[in-house]
């Protein structure tokens, strides 16, 4: 049986020095593990216009994008093949609401590794806490 790919980007959205970090809910895949918020590309979609759009969905924020990927890594869960592709952000306006996640925090960059990441998350959050 082919897995499905999964093409999705994830926001390392800074903001005063602090990333936002967002636990998937009880009902979700990856149930309660921490996540860059984001979600699938949709057809016709660039990665930053998707993110743009995810981040206006699920947190009522608007944010710039960078163009520059930050780190792309492919991990095969049991229910699919996901292509994690991150890129820094900024908050242009508004402040992140709880609609779909389960919570977010705001951490430095050295307190990343203390939650408890999707598996996919793992390289971009190591290379987040080297710099
Ligand atoms: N948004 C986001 N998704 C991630 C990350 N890491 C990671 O493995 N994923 C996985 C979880 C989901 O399977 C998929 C993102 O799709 P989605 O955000 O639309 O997820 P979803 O749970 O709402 O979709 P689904 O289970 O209903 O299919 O990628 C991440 O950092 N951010």
């Amino acid at each position: 049986m082919m897995k499905k790919q999964i093409n999705v980007v994830g926001a390392i959205l800074m903001n005063d020095g602090k990333i936002l970090c967002a636990q998937r809910s009880e009902n979700m895949s990856l149930s309660l593990m921490w996540e860059f918020p984001g979600g699938k590309i949709e057809e016709g979609e660039t990665p930053q216009m998707a993110l743009k759009r995810e981040l206006n969905e699920e947190l009522l924020i608007n944010v710039e994008v960078s163009p520059d990927i930050f780190e792309t890594t492919t991990y095969e869960y049991d229910f699919g093949i996901v292509t994690l592709t991150t890129f820094i952000c900024q908050l242009i306006n508004g402040t992140p609401q709880l609609t779909e996640h389960a919570a977010i925090k705001w951490l430095k960059r050295n307190e990343l590794e203390t939650l408890n990441w999707a598996p996919a998350d793992i390289p971009a959050v190591k290379k987040l806490a080297l710099d």
